[in-house]
């Protein structure tokens, strides 16, 4: 039965256009990324994001994870998984079905906008400003090409990098320099069944490649790839890598992508995890996943005199309402602006 919400003449929301954007992260496997995502989801409630977090959760995804998710405000969606064509099995299953599976996101359209955020990644900023991007692009940010987990391309074997273009020139020779090419941990786009079922279609006819589906998507969204800045998905190679490039008190969303730097993980052996900038962000992470007050705590019901409730709390209850709603045209009290 869903909960009454107080109707109110000067507020009315069309339950069809209320949270038409959220954000998205991805959880597959019944590992500790969870602790991601709770981290995630705790870090934009304490920015007061007005926008709900959907999980796409994989099958293998377990009860438990998916109920702690939910306790902490999380919409929690289950996809199916996206398997390597027969042919293209020199991938190992699980890094392919974990990769390419988020693509399933492009299924949820009862949004016409979300941002999508890996489960190591961290919003220490609202960033609800980037809902507001212009339609028809992607929006993502710049990868780094000097680790070594790209020495298997051209660009990694002649030292040069997008980040620094000036500094190793692309040889004539090697022809047209790469794309600009984004990092796929996080992303604004417009979820589109055509899309969507274009790109699985796509999928199928390209071999798998190092970095999975991030350079799929690269190669799919090259037309239409903005890029934005570092500012919303720091790369962490690139405070030692191109610290010219980062302005770090200006970051707004930081990625836990470097080896060993998972804050849930962390243990300062690798190469680069003893830095003091490192540390400070992975305490900056452990400080909101362990401040109970950020934790979801479910809404009262919304009272006549207009109190209103977190915007991620009220999520499921309009959720429910919209259910009722599409009975009646019902007044609803209007959502909170994001502060
Ligand atoms: O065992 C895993 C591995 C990955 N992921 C999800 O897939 C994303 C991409 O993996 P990861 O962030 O480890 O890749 P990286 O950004 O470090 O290359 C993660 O953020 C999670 O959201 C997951 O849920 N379980
Ligand atoms: O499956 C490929 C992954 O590719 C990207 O991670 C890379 C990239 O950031 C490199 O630049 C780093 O050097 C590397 O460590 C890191 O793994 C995405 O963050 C991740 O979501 C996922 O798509
Ligand atoms: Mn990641």
């Amino acid at each position: 039965m869903a909960p009454e919400l107080v109707a109110k003449p000067d507020g009315y929301v069309q339950p069809t256009s209320f949270y038409s954007m959220a954000f998205v992260t991805f959880l597959a496997g019944n590992g500790d990324y969870v602790k991601g995502v709770v981290g995630l989801a705790k870090g934009l409630r304490k920015v007061k994001t007005a926008y709900p977090l959907i999980v796409a959760v994989l099958p293998d995804v377990p009860e438990e994870h998916r109920r702690i998710l939910e306790d902490q405000g999380c919409i929690v969606r289950e996809i199916d998984p996206v398997y390597p064509p027969e042919n293209q099995t020199q991938f190992a299953m699980a890094y392919y079905v974990i990769n390419y599976s988020k693509l399933r996101i492009w299924e949820f359209v009862e949004y016409s906008k979300m941002i999508y955020l890996d489960g190591d990644i961290q919003v220490y900023d609202n960033i609800d400003h980037l809902f507001d991007l212009p339609d028809g692009h992607f929006y993502a940010v710049m990868d780094c090409f000097c680790e070594k987990t790209w020495s298997h391309t051209p660009q990694y074997k002649i030292r040069y990098c997008q980040q620094c273009p000036e500094k190793v020139k692309w040889p004539a020779e090697m022809g047209p320099s790469p794309s600009l090419y984004f990092n796929a941990g996080m992303f604004v786009f417009e979820p589109s069944l055509a899309t969507y079922e274009d790109l699985l279609k796509t999928l199928k006819i390209t071999p798998p490649t190092p970095f999975a589906e991030q350079d799929f998507l690269n190669m799919y969204f090259r037309d239409i790839y903005k890029p934005i800045s570092n500012a919303y998905n720091l790369v962490l190679a690139m405070l030692w890598r191109h610290r010219e490039n980062v302005e770090l008190d200006k970051v707004k969303v930081v990625h836990y992508c470097a080896a060993g730097s998972k804050p849930w993980r962390y243990t300062g052996k690798e190469e680069n995890m003893q830095r003091e900038d490192i540390k400070m962000l992975v305490n900056k992470w452990w400080d909101i996943y362990n401040d109970e007050s950020l934790d979801y705590k479910k809404p009262e019901p919304v009272v006549s005199d207009g109190t209103h409730v977190e915007a991620m709390a009220l999520q499921p209850l309009v959720a429910a309402a919209m259910t009722e709603a599409k009975a009646s045209a019902v007044h609803y009290v209007a959502a909170p602006s994001a502060a």
